[in-house]
């Protein structure tokens, strides 16, 4: 494709390059070499995707596009075990990061149906205006031509993805090789769209899970399906709407949220009809609670600010602590290639101080939900068998985990509830998560 006329500068890897006009005027082009750039960023700086996003990654693109690049970073993260497998035999050694994910790309693509002709060309293009890569855009040519011919046939014979060691080891440990591999084939076939609605609301067409959740069966853009104008419903994972179903709040009892952004679970307890404080350390967060909070036409008193240093005493707290989020690589592959498990220290001590107190704000016979997104018992289980051991006055309360969906088998030692990818493998899945409902004597 022959470049032409006004030049426009676009940012790739951190470093400005120059392409033609005709180029930016082919938008799927501009789609995929941002898609590129956001892979440059998660598998080369360890930076998560909606960092990359809130930082402007995907700004210049139109909203469509800007979906699209978004949705092709994704898949590449999903399936980068089997685009490497395909690539292998075709590099005799590996090529710079950049050139690597546009190879990447173009594998997941041709795997996935896309005409080879558009993606190659695509490809070779994006290397081409690369001023450091252009020399390499054969290279391109000449292993994406091959894998034109061999990825769709190859590509459903090879291995499912499986989790860096760094995850994979821990998990392998509390859950059993067998176990860990149903989990990665549940990352590996994503998530399906869940809803918590409201009592009485109009809800667009799904199905209702056992836990009560209505998990979509065609979901295109949220904000056009029925009830979302009218704030009848919200987005929230089947597992991720449990914590607060266990927290059961009674109408205008006074319930504390904390670490509440972007506010899922407080829209649950409002919901409900408790007086709920609703705390986070996030401002721009605690923006996306407002916003929840409006378009619903529901109240909660917000408060920016530490929990650590929260004061007061309730009846029910919601503590659905900062952790590692390792239960929602469904839909955030991006995490176990951007991260390495060197922070999880630092978050499972401050979980545990966090616990501490939440505790203390716990008046006499109230009852406190601890709760995180994460497949690793030492975010879960641990912490709450240790603030057994810390408070003696403090009791697992079992009977409020039997809710109608909960599996007796998801039930722990300690008294928790453990949720995994791989449960509902015929429903679609579920987030991994963890809760307990610790109740203090009265
Ligand atoms: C797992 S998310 C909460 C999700 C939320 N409960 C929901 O259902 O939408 C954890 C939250 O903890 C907040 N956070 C982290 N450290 C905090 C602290 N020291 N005090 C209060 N909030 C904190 C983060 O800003 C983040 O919004």
């Amino acid at each position: 494709m022959p470049l032409i006329y006004a030049r426009v500068r676009i940012l790739q890897c951190g470093q400005e390059v120059t392409v033609g006009k005709a180029d930016m005027a082919d938008t799927a082009t501009a789609a995929r070499q941002s898609a590129i750039h956001l892979l440059d960023q998660v598998l080369g700086e360890g930076r998560l995707l909606p960092e990359c996003l809130a930082a402007g990654a995907l700004d210049r693109l139109d909203p469509s596009e800007r979906a699209r690049a978004q949705r092709l970073a994704l898949q590449t993260l999903t399936w980068l075990e089997r685009a490497d497998r395909l690539l292998k035999p075709h590099l005799r050694k590996a090529p710079p990061l950049t050139v690597r994910n546009t190879l990447r790309l173009g594998a997941v693509e041709l795997a996935q149906g896309e005409a080879g002709h558009g993606v190659v060309n695509a490809m070779v293009q994006i290397t081409g205006a690369h001023r450091r890569h252009a020399r390499l855009k054969g290279l391109v040519n000449a292993v994406l031509r091959k894998l034109a011919t061999d990825a769709p046939v190859k590509w459903d014979s090879l291995p499912v993805p499986r989790l860096p060691r760094w995850l994979r080891d821990p998990l392998v440990q509390a859950w059993g090789g067998k176990a860990v591999a149903a989990m990665e084939r549940a990352h590996a076939a994503g998530a399906p769209l869940d809803l918590t609605v409201k009592p009485g609301g109009t809800a667009p067409e799904g199905e209702m899970l056992p836990t009560g959740s209505l998990r979509l069966t065609a979901p295109g853009q949220v904000s056009a399906l029925p009830g979302f104008e009218l704030g009848d419903w919200w987005v929230q994972d089947a597992a991720a709407a449990l914590p607060a179903r266990v927290l059961a709040v009674r109408p205008g009892e006074a319930c504390l949220d904390l670490c509440a952004a972007p506010g899922g679970k407080t829209l649950q307890l409002a919901a409900a009809g408790a007086d709920v404080t609703a705390l986070d350390i996030s401002e721009a967060r605690m923006r996306r609670v407002r916003a929840n909070l409006d378009r619903t036409g529901l109240t909660a008193h917000l408060v920016v600010g530490d929990a650590l240093e929260h004061r007061g005493q309730y009846d029910a707290i919601l503590l659905d602590a900062p952790c590692s989020a390792t239960g929602t690589i469904r839909r955030h592959p991006d995490l176990p290639h951007a991260k390495d498990g060197s922070e999880f220290g630092a978050l499972i001590a401050l979980q545990s101080e966090m616990l501490d107190h939440a505790i203390d704000l716990l008046g006499p016979g109230g009852r406190l939900v601890y709760c995180t997104c994460s497949l690793l018992p030492d975010e879960g289980e641990v912490q709450v068998e240790e603030a057994l051991a810390r408070f003696p006055d403090l009791t697992a309360d079992r009977a409020a985990l039997d809710l109608p969906g909960v599996e007796p088998g998801w039930i722990t030692k300690e008294g928790g509830l453990r949720l995994r990818p791989d449960y509902w493998p015929d429903l679609g899945g579920m987030d991994g998560f963890y809760m307990a409902c610790l109740r203090k004597a009265g």
